[in-house]
């Protein structure tokens, strides 16, 4: 890592893997798992981006201290590995959150994301860009994403104008993490985007919506353990092979909503995970709860049957 660029010059594109964090069966951090889960993402999935300390890495049932322990072990153990370690330091007070992001500016992160506070939401795009501006003075010269999940946080604001003039409030601005299924403002952010920034789309279900209209590329849960498939896609799409783009997305949509019929949250996920991986990430954390084996197997059964091994 150290012959290349600096993050802030190098564009974030392709696959970014949401990492789980590994739990041990006590329900403490594991840290011994995760040079095997970044050379597991590597090998065996062709995925060399991370976002740790996302939704998929239940950030918000972690403490501060346990956010920074893991996002200083995924930083060092991806080190001449992964392309880009972003760390998401988003937390529902101010001060939590800076401190993280200069936290992840000394430990050598390629970038910080940031989520929308939602126990205190923000209701219009005002106050959430003072907030992110805030944030983003801890750590001003690492690149900044702003995570767009309003699903998850009940913060309707359109981040496209979230977007509108962030340049000149954070000049660190690089991109936007999009989790969301309004695709007109996702067009906007992209029609709105600066040559060096990245919209990622984070819906891996609609991933080719999101390619078609100019995303440049994707966070996601599924790409852990689907990222050799949805490398596929891309490629076929860049090359204009549409019919076989849309025959993999269609295949994640066939194996996701079987999943989702029979109930998929971060618990199914992360046991389904380590199903098809054999990796150790051990439960979730209350509130969410463990996944029964018999679910996760069929889940994973379904898996094999659609997919080919990468
Ligand atoms: C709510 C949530 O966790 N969203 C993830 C990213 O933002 C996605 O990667 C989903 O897990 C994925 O699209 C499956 O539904
Ligand atoms: C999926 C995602 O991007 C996250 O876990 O935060």
């Amino acid at each position: 890592m150290s012959l290349m660029a600096p993050a802030a010059e190098r564009k974030l594109t392709g696959l970014v893997a949401a990492t789980f964090t590994p739990l041990t069966t006590q329900g403490e951090i594991n840290l011994k798992e995760i040079g095997r889960y970044i050379d597991y993402l590597t090998e065996k999935q062709g995925v060399n981006n991370i976002f740790v300390n996302g939704t998929t890495g239940e950030s918000m049932s972690l403490s501060v201290a346990e956010r920074k322990i893991l996002a200083e072990e995924w930083c060092q153990k991806a080190k001449g590995k992964m392309d880009q370690v972003i760390v998401h330091v988003g937390c529902m007070n101010l001060k939590d959150s800076q401190e993280l992001a200069g936290h992840a500016a000394q430990i050598g992160a390629d970038g910080i994301a940031v989520i929308a506070p939602s126990f205190f939401k923000p209701s219009t795009a005002e106050p959430l860009k003072m907030f992110l501006h805030e944030v983003a003075l801890a750590a001003p010269t690492l690149p900044f994403y702003y995570y767009h999940i309003p699903a998850v946080t009940g913060v309707n604001v359109l981040a496209s104008d979230v977007l509108e003039g962030i340049e000149e409030l954070i000049p660190s601005f690089s991109g936007v993490k999009f989790s969301g299924v309004d695709l007109m403002d996702l067009g906007q952010c992209v029609s709105y985007s600066q040559p060096r920034w990245s919209v990622l789309y984070g819906v891996d279900e609609q991933l080719l919506a999101a390619l078609a209209l100019g995303a440049h590329g994707a966070v996601g849960s599924t790409y852990n353990y689907m990222g050799c498939h949805v490398n596929e896609l891309i490629s076929a799409f860049d090359k204009g092979d549409i019919v076989q783009a849309r025959r993999i997305q269609f295949k994640m949509q066939e194996l996701l909503s079987y999943a989702q019929k029979r109930g998929f949250d971060v618990g199914v996920n992360k046991q389904l995970m380590i199903e098809l991986s054999g990796l150790n990430l051990g439960p979730p954390r209350l509130p969410v709860m463990p996944c029964p084996h018999e679910q996760c197997l069929c889940i994973a059964q379904k898996y094999h049957s659609i997919f080919p091994e990468c």
